[in-house]
């Protein structure tokens, strides 16, 4: 037997391992670096998020993954050589983080790195019958255990795909591990790019508990800064929006998108919401002559309101249901003010009440998975819906 089989085996028979969580996420702020030591699996996991970092992207870093990100029409070399160099930025960013901490990469059993979107197409987005879904990550797992030394697992979305799933969101997994309670109905509410949300009845009954992307999250208005403010990412602490006013009419354009009307569970990305997409409401609705600070207004309550929409739609036992937010749109005071004025039924509190830094959530999440990987169970997930198909997700690269 191979050396790093028996290492495997090991690994996946000790009762804790340490996993460092990476996500770097549809905003292109940073990469997302969660050191958690997690005990157990499956129903018997318990995370305790040891360090946690966002290391902001580099201008170099955001443009280069600009020229193709959710663009159709890219330079294929320029792909092909970012596969492997956003792994080296990875591995770097990873390595100074481990020197920060003071923590040997000997002590670390994995890593588990979620990659970079730069195209999710499901097949209800592509509409064309001769293909399926499909969702690419760059970032390469080899890559990343070369230059780290520490084993690998990555690439986690082409198994739901291949399992029947749209490739994301994969949140429902771990928020089901970490988070169902017995005494109240929870909706794990993600503010990132893209919103989504994980359901979790109360005694999260697993033929119950699905997620799904809710709509635009932070993608749009982002966008949107980044052209008309050349000097700012986003809309720190809302500041712009909330000078200006919404403007009904170019609202009701936005809310139109078929998006809203598929059934659930559904994904979306960038490629749909954007600001051709704000161009075409515009246009449809007369609202071309709107000021900055009238359109980001529109924008965020745009925001709020496919996320509060698709919370309503949902059928909820008659039990206590709690919000718990995470991702960086908790961070703008207006979005949240919006969502909490118009869902009065529940309350809204962030996954920090859970013991899980909201800015650090999504990564941990990640963690998870690559701890179900290598020593989860098949019986964990039983659930045969297209929502969470009961399959592990990752590959594993060996460092050596
Ligand atoms: N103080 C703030 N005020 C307003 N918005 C903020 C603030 N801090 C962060 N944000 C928003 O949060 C975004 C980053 O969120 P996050 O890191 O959760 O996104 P992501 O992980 O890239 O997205 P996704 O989950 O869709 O992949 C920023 O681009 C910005 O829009
Ligand atoms: C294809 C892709 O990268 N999707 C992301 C994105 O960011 C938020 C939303 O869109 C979600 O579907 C997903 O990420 C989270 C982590 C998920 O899979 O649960």
């Amino acid at each position: 037997m191979h050396s790093h089989i028996t290492r495997l085996y090991q690994l996946a028979a000790k009762p804790s391992r340490r996993i460092i969580g990476l996500m770097s996420g549809t905003s292109l702020d940073g990469l997302d670096i969660a050191l958690c030591l997690i005990s157990g699996s499956g129903q018997h996991t318990s995370v305790t998020v040891e360090q946690f970092i966002t290391v902001p992207y580099q201008d170099e870093f955001r443009s280069r993954v600009q020229a193709v990100f959710a663009k159709r029409q890219v330079d294929l070399q320029q792909l092909t050589l970012l596969h492997p160099w956003i792994a080296l930025q990875h591995a770097a960013m990873i390595n100074q983080a481990l020197r920060d901490w003071q923590v040997p990469a000997s002590e670390v059993d994995l890593i588990a790195s979620h990659g970079q979107t730069v195209y999710h197409c499901p097949l209800r987005q592509h509409q064309d019958p001769a293909w399926g879904n499909a969702t690419l990550q760059l970032g390469d797992g080899d890559h990343l255990a070369v230059h780290t030394g520490i084993m690998t697992v990555s690439d986690f979305r082409q198994k739901h795909i291949a399992a029947g799933g749209e490739g994301a969101p994969l949140a429902a997994y771990g928020d089901y591990l970490l988070f169902g309670s017995a005494q109240e109905n929870r909706i794990l509410l993600n503010i990132g790019g893209i919103a989504n949300l994980t359901y979790l009845p109360v005694d999260a009954d697993l033929n119950k508990v699905f997620s799904t992307d809710l709509g635009p999250g932070n993608t749009m208005m982002d966008a949107y800064v980044r052209q008309y403010y050349p000097a700012l990412q986003y809309d720190a602490d809302a500041r712009i929006a909330a000078s200006g006013k919404v403007a009904p009419a170019l609202l009701a354009a936005l809310l139109q998108h078929p998006f809203f009307s598929l059934s659930l569970p559904k994904t979306t990305g960038p490629e749909v919401f954007n600001l051709q997409y704000l161009q075409q409401a515009q246009q449809q609705s007369g609202c071309t002559a709107l000021s900055p600070a009238d359109v980001l207004a529109t924008l965020n309550c745009f925001s709020a309101t496919a996320i509060v929409r698709l919370v309503q739609q949902l059928t909820i036992a008659a039990q206590p249901t709690v919000i718990y937010a995470s991702g960086g749109g908790i961070h703008n005071p207006l979005l949240m003010q919006q969502i909490q004025q118009q869902l009065p039924q529940f309350s809204l509190r962030t996954t920090a009440e859970l013991a899980i830094l909201p800015d650090a959530k999504e990564a941990v999440l990640f963690a998870l998975l690559a701890n179900e990987c290598v020593a989860g169970s098949s019986d964990t997930f039983t659930a045969t819906s297209r929502a969470m198909p009961a399959v592990t997700m990752g590959k594993i690269s060996f460092a050596d």
